[in-house]
């Protein structure tokens, strides 16, 4: 491995940027001119709780990095701007790794829109990844998890119970279904959608990184209104179906509370035509916070991951 500044210079050797970067990463802070209100989000990936280095490509790593923490702006109605990567390694880690990472980085920003404008290396005895990501409002008021009115519809854009599954079937040693183990390795954010139903009129919204259940709580907690979940508008993709036969956990557990799905989640009047490519889930109703039932029920299972239960 070459050291520390001949490492960074490799990693930021000819990056574009985008237009509201004024000063790019290469001094001691980068300098961004935003057009309107900012986000500002982080999320840690930790090598054994949110990856295995045997189970995931360092290219897939480098790009779920950029993925869970993009999701959190695109999940505020915001426009996802800039990320800055600090990242902590073992000495003795190939530099082939360190390279298919930071191709991943790049690969998954520039899927994205958003300019890499910094970081930080440490050594350390394991792999961890810590992005913030930036996003810009553009003049729009920021989409909440306290907005939702009893009577709203709730709907989601993107893939639920891939991930779960992937992480299944990984947990299990094998390695098909190949598109859910893929979607584990890397969610694919349906970038540009927080944008779209911000301005659609979402009342709420949020990612879903916990598990539906769990994160369709907090929207219920914040905006002081229960949630009723309709199994019968979930759509279970085959390969969950193939996963849940084979191990024989309920296929509906992986959506509802698989986690890391990385859809977005979203609240909106029920006069409101749902923009392309979002679908309705279930309803909101009048109450004091906390539930979501599915099919007016209690939800027998666990609700999504909780990193100290
Ligand atoms: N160590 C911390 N210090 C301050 N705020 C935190 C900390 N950890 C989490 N939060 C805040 O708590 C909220 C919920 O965090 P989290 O569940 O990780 O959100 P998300 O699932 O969207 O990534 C966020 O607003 C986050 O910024
Ligand atoms: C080795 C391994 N074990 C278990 C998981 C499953 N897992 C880890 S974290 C997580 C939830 C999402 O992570 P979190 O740090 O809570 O993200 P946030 O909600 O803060 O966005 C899940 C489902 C995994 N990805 N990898
Ligand atoms: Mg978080
Ligand atoms: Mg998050
Ligand atoms: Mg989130």
């Amino acid at each position: 491995m070459p050291g520390e500044f001949e490492l960074i210079s490799s990693i930021t050797e000819g990056l574009s940027v985008g237009d509201d970067v004024v000063l790019p990463a290469g001094d001691d802070a980068a300098v961004l001119r935003p057009a309107g209100d900012i986000v500002v989000t982080t999320d840690l990936l930790v090598e054994n709780v949110h990856f295995k280095r045997q189970w995931s490509p360092a290219r897939a790593i480098g790009r779920k990095a950029i993925a869970v923490n993009v999701s959190d702006v695109e999940s505020m109605g915001a426009r996802p701007s800039a990320v800055v990567v600090a990242l902590a390694f073992p000495r003795d880690l190939d530099r082939a790794w360190l390279d298919e990472f930071q191709e991943g980085v790049r690969a998954e920003c520039a899927a994205a829109g958003v300019s890499l404008v910094g970081g930080d290396l440490s050594s350390a005895a394991t792999v961890t990844v810590c992005v913030t990501a930036l996003g810009n409002l553009e003049g729009r008021p920021a989409v909440t998890r306290g907005g939702a009115r009893p009577g709203d519809v709730v709907a989601v854009c993107g893939r639920l119970g891939w991930s779960g599954g992937g992480l299944a079937v990984l947990q299990r040693g094998f390695g098909s279904p190949k598109d859910l183990v893929a979607e584990h390795q890397c969610p694919t954010v349906p970038y540009g959608q927080g944008v779209v139903a911000a301005s659609a009129g979402a009342t709420a919204m949020l990612d879903v990184s916990d598990g539906l259940l769990a994160d369709l709580a907090h929207i219920c907690e914040s905006s002081g209104v229960t949630i009723d979940i309709d199994s019968s508008l979930i759509e279970i993709p085959d390969g969950v179906a193939r996963v849940a036969a084979a191990t024989g956990r309920p296929a509906l557990g992986f959506v509802l509370a698989g986690g890391e799905d990385h859809a977005l989640a979203a609240t909106f009047p029920p006069s409101t035509a749902l923009p392309a490519g979002w679908y309705r889930v279930g309803t909101v109703g009048a109450g004091d916070g906390h539930v979501v039932t599915v099919d007016a029920q209690p939800w027998e299972g666990t609700q999504g991951w909780d990193h100290f239960a």
